[in-house]
């Protein structure tokens, strides 16, 4: 930094005074080259910052695409877990208001589900008689609403949230958007945007603040009342006449209630997994290998997660030219759903239209394709279920409606686009049968992405 004009003392080096002793001179030449010492350390530091970082850049990077709610964060954060397990632990503690959040709004939607609807709103049909057990708990849950409004302020930093569809949702309003299908979710923009947040609020000693300490009071007091609203026989029955799923559907957390409401409670792996935020706007995160043997080639990953929501696809694009492996989601337990933006989408078809347009995207042409054929589980449970697949996906026939013979057609129905559209055989597709909440099978699938990049790494330096 240069010294003001007016200011000779500051100036440095001082000005070398006419009368310098020896002496003087001796203690000027030491703090000169200390002070070269100490500029010269600061370079090395710097540029060993700098070369730290062009070494990452070089490593891996991977674009998670798929239409919302397909599972790209939750790959994320199992890559996360497996490569950085001290930082994922670490930043456990920061979910928590997340899960609590996607706990009470599960309640309220509940709540409002059991309200009596004025004529002429898009409400669910007629409304049940509560028994007085159930009317006692409307009342006595009311208080959770503000704390969504004020969970939902800790998070986003501001008390409103955004919705799919880019409106803003107010949460002092948060019914007006009525979805009689589907209880709201969490939309910040950037997840490392409210981690920042968070972590910034829990360094300055913030995050027991007390309006944090009393939205854990009130979750806390109201733990047995919200167990006996899920078990309550008029909102099983209402949630049965809507044909509403809340179990399958994300950030359920309703048979957790008694281990999230203890005063102790710090969320397992299996909770941050299960959480739910949804992305806006692309993402970049570097994922740092606490043990070098991790990856083969010892560099970190970098990651792109982006939103899967139609209006955030135009930004996919951006990452074409310079991805390694392209991982794509497809949620096969969504062939009964339509997308949450447009209505007369139905899901399956929607994710199997841009696995087309990705196969077939000619920049594409030489990147790996990981195909990720996700919630095998909740495909499994709907089927058990007795829901037909054959209803909604007409071409499947009366074929058996099991999980293996569904899950099959569904692969060979996504190979066959690949095989049709890729525009160079030599291409490569790799698919999964995946259940992304499950930590220890995603880890086996985590691990085939990390020979697949390594075999495309060495093939791209002509080692293969
Ligand atoms: N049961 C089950 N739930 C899953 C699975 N994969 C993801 N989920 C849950 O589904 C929800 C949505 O997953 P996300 O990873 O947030 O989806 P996304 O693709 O990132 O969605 P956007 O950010 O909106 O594009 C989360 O609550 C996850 O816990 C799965 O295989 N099975
Ligand atoms: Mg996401």
């Amino acid at each position: 930094m240069r010294a003001a004009r007016s200011d000779p003392e500051a100036a440095w080096p001082p000005p070398i005074s006419p009368d310098e002793t020896d002496e003087e001179k001796d203690v000027r030449l030491e703090q000169e080259r200390e002070a070269k010492r100490v500029s010269d350390a600061i370079d090395l530091a710097l540029n060993s910052e700098k070369e730290a970082k062009k070494k990452t850049v070089h490593g891996a990077k991977i674009l998670l695409l798929g239409q919302a709610e397909s599972g790209k964060s939750t790959i994320l954060k199992n890559m996360q877990l497996h490569f950085s397990p001290t930082a994922f632990h670490a930043e456990a503690e920061l979910w928590r208001p997340v899960i609590h959040l996607n706990l009470v709004r599960s309640v309220n939607f509940i709540l409002n589900l059991l309200a009596p609807r004025s004529s002429g709103t898009t409400s669910p049909t007629s409304s049940l008689p509560l028994d007085d057990s159930a009317r006692r708990l409307v009342f006595s849950l009311a208080p959770l609403k503000s704390v969504e409004t004020s969970l939902t302020k800790r998070i986003s930093g501001s008390a409103s949230t955004v919705d799919i569809d880019n409106k803003s949702t107010s949460a002092d309003t948060p019914y007006s958007h009525y979805n009689p299908a589907k209880a709201p979710e969490i939309a910040v923009r950037s997840g490392a945007g409210w981690k920042g947040l968070l972590k910034f609020r829990r360094q300055s000693g913030a995050v027991s603040s007390p309006e944090d300490m009393q939205n854990r009071r009130i979750i806390n007091a109201c733990a047995d009342d919200i167990m006996a609203l899920w078990r309550n026989p008029n909102v099983q029955e209402k949630l049965r006449q809507e044909e509403i799923f809340l179990k399958d559907q994300p950030g359920f957390f309703l048979e957790d209630v008694e281990r999230l409401t203890k005063e102790d409670y710090l969320p397992t792996p299996d909770d941050v997994l299960r959480a739910r935020v949804n992305t806006i706007g692309p993402e970049e995160h570097r994922i740092p290998m606490e043990s070098s043997l991790e990856n083969g080639n010892g560099k970190d990953w970098i990651v792109y997660d982006v939103g899967g929501d139609r209006s955030q696809r135009a930004a996919w694009a951006q990452f074409f030219d310079t991805v390694t492996v392209i991982i794509f989601l497809a949620p096969v337990s969504a062939f009964n759903q339509a997308l949450a933006e447009d209505e007369t989408v139905n899901r399956l078809a929607d994710s199997m239209k841009l696995w087309r347009m990705i196969c077939t995207n000619k920049l594409l042409a030489s990147v790996d394709l990981i195909l990720l054929l996700n919630k095998i589980d909740i495909l499994d449970t709907q089927l058990k279920a007795g829901v037909q697949f054959g209803k909604y996906v007409t071409s499947y026939r009366d074929k058996p409606n099991e999980t293996e013979a569904v899950s099959k057609y569904l692969l060979d129905m996504f190979t066959a686009l690949h095989k049709q559209h890729s525009p160079s055989k030599k291409r490569k597709m790799h698919p999964h049968l995946t259940c992304a909440i499950d930590t220890k099978a995603t880890a086996t699938v985590i691990t085939h992405i990390q020979e697949v990049i390594l075999i495309k790494t060495l093939s791209q330096t002509n080692i293969l």
